[in-house]
């Protein structure tokens, strides 16, 4: 057990901190629903954040792209560092649009605008105020390409994005979400709506995207934290109970409350 709990310290300091959450509270109104939270997600790696129904996994992935400040009366306490500029994604001084195109988000559902498939993708471009035809084609097609669809797509980009299968949407909203080169993409159950087939493609594909960027992406189904990840972080009650290499987190767990999470005794 000692051997195995070196071995995975060696491998979580051989990764580079790309975001550092530093005692970060969130309330919803009055209600404190994140408790003190650290945390390291590492470059070019993916963490998963597993727990059982209410325990703040959704809440705490929105905090990294300030999706909150879209509400009145919720708050956040600490901070969120995103490297290598070291800025605090928390503070009022950064504009949260600006950090929605550094750290992209994946909802639960696959939700495209009711808009032609180039323009869903060009999205976040015309945001950031590019104009440029040839920039956002080759930005358009650069971002399908990444998101495993450029050759489904490519003769029928002024389609309606919804008259793409289930599937196909949510790799669509993956391309919309990678259009703007972000640093830290967020997944909320990518899969949960989807087909197994699809669900597949979409694990390969995150496979695929941590070579270059970081990946967080909440999940129920143990089986794909397992797949995906390289680091768990099991939540209870708006903590984090444990953080670990996944590996660690599912085969030799520190705290019972995980053990008993992960062997399907309480969910
Ligand atoms: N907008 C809101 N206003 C007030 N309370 C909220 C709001 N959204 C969530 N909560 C509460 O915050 C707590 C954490 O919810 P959250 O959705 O983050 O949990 P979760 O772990 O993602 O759950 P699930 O796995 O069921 O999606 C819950 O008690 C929930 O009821």
């Amino acid at each position: 057990m000692v051997e195995q709990v070196t071995k995975s310290m060696s491998e979580s300091n051989a990764t580079k901190a790309k975001v550092e959450v530093r005692n970060l509270n969130f309330y919803y109104g009055a209600t404190r629903v994140l408790k003190n939270i650290n945390l390291m997600l590492s470059e070019k790696r993916v963490t998963a954040l597993i727990g059982p129904s209410g325990c703040g996994k959704t809440t705490l992935l929105r905090c990294f792209n300030r999706m909150h400040d879209l509400y009145p009366g919720n708050r956040y306490e600490g901070d969120i560092i995103l490297e290598p500029d070291s800025i605090n994604i928390l503070s009022r001084r950064v504009d949260p649009i600006e950090v929605r195109m550094r750290v992209s988000m994946v909802f639960q559902k696959p939700n495209p605008f009711p808009k032609s498939i180039y323009e869903n993708v060009a999205y976040g471009l015309r945001v950031r105020n590019e104009s440029k035809r040839s920039i956002i084609d080759e930005k358009v097609e650069q971002a399908l390409r990444g998101a495993a669809l450029w050759d489904e797509v490519k003769d029928r980009l002024n389609d309606r994005a919804y008259n793409l299968s289930g599937g196909q949407q949510q790799r669509l909203c993956i391309a919309r979400a990678l259009a703007t080169d972000p640093e830290l993409i967020l997944f909320d159950e990518p899969t949960s709506a989807i087909d197994p087939i699809a669900t597949m493609t979409i694990e390969e594909l995150i496979e695929q995207l941590k070579q270059q960027i970081a990946i967080l992406i909440v999940t129920h189904s143990m089986q794909q934290a397992a797949r995906v990840s390289d680091f768990t972080a099991f939540m209870y009650l708006g903590e984090i109970i444990e953080f670990n290499d996944t590996k660690t987190i599912f085969t030799n767990p520190s705290h019972k409350q995980t053990e008993d999470y992960v062997r399907g005794k309480f969910g």
